[in-house]
């Protein structure tokens, strides 16, 4: 197979511009902006509670963003939200598969609500699982599976319609370091294979290589959002876990600052 070489003049797989969201008065997150490219990886770093979930809750429109504007593949999740969310897979932190349906039937459920027919719901969802490995298993109830195949299962699901854009939230949580590795290493050929954009938020930054994009979003702020050799240089440090922390722990240096001042 040919690896897919995105649309130079293409909009990217994703574009979040100026987002905030409140809680009552907690601000999850404030003046968010972030652009993952097709055809890259592009990891949402984040500590926990940084506000990655909520941001992708607003990208997937379990919550309406107020502010802002957020586009997948061009197409503005307010204003065209059919046309966004067609375009865009998920695959969320908790598993959402249904343990008492076999495999192929969860892919074929999930096909249905998408409006891909029975008969090339079947094909695609047997060439999907071919592709995670798990073809062998398609008549197999879930609840037979271990978490990692489960895992994979969900991404085989994610990819049924064809999205430009798969979400991942803190996919490998749970998943020993073998399935981890496997998981991402298939993430990885789908993106050059298929040309599609991932954003998968960790905050783990082994799972992050050196020509990956990145984004540090930390206290619901962006702190910044390039390629990885950007927060190299920004902390002065080749090792991306040690820059990680250290452009933290200097923003939290300054919003100590600023509250002192
Ligand atoms: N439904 C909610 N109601 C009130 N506060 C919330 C709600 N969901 C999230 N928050 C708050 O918003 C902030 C961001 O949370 P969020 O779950 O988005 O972070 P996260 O980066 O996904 O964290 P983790 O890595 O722990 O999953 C936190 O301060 C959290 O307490």
């Amino acid at each position: 197979m040919t690896a897919a070489t995105p649309d130079a003049g293409a909009p990217p797989a994703l574009s979040v511009r100026d987002v905030s969201h409140s809680f009552g008065s907690r601000k999850a997150l404030d003046g968010v902006s972030l652009e993952a490219p097709s055809g890259a990886f592009t990891a949402l770093l984040g500590l926990n509670g940084a506000g990655k979930t909520t941001l992708y809750s607003l990208i997937t429109r379990l919550y309406q963003n107020r502010s802002g504007s957020i586009a997948v593949l061009g197409h503005d999740v307010r204003r065209d939200p059919a046309g966004a969310l067609s375009r865009l897979g998920v695959v969320f932190q908790a598993r959402t598969l249904d343990l008492e349906l076999t495999v192929l039937q969860n892919l074929l459920y999930h096909a249905a609500l998408h409006g891909v027919g029975p008969a090339e719901a079947k094909r695609r969802g047997l060439a999907l699982l071919e592709r995670v490995g798990l073809e062998a298993r398609a008549k197999e109830r879930v609840r037979a599976l271990s978490g990692g195949q489960m895992r994979r299962v969900e991404i085989a699901r994610a990819l049924l319609h064809r999205p430009s854009l798969l979400l991942l939230d803190e996919p490998t949580v749970g998943l020993d370091i073998g399935s981890r590795r496997a998981l991402i290493a298939e993430v990885r050929r789908l993106i050059a294979d298929e040309g599609i954009g991932v954003l998968w938020a960790t905050h783990l930054v082994d799972e992050i290589e050196a020509a990956d994009r990145v984004a540090v979003l930390h206290k619901g702020r962006m702190l910044l959002s390039g390629d990885v050799s950007a927060l190299r240089n920004r902390a002065g440090t080749d090792d991306v876990g040690a820059a990680f922390m250290a452009v933290v722990t200097e923003a939290d240096a300054a919003a100590a600052g600023a509250n002192a001042a």
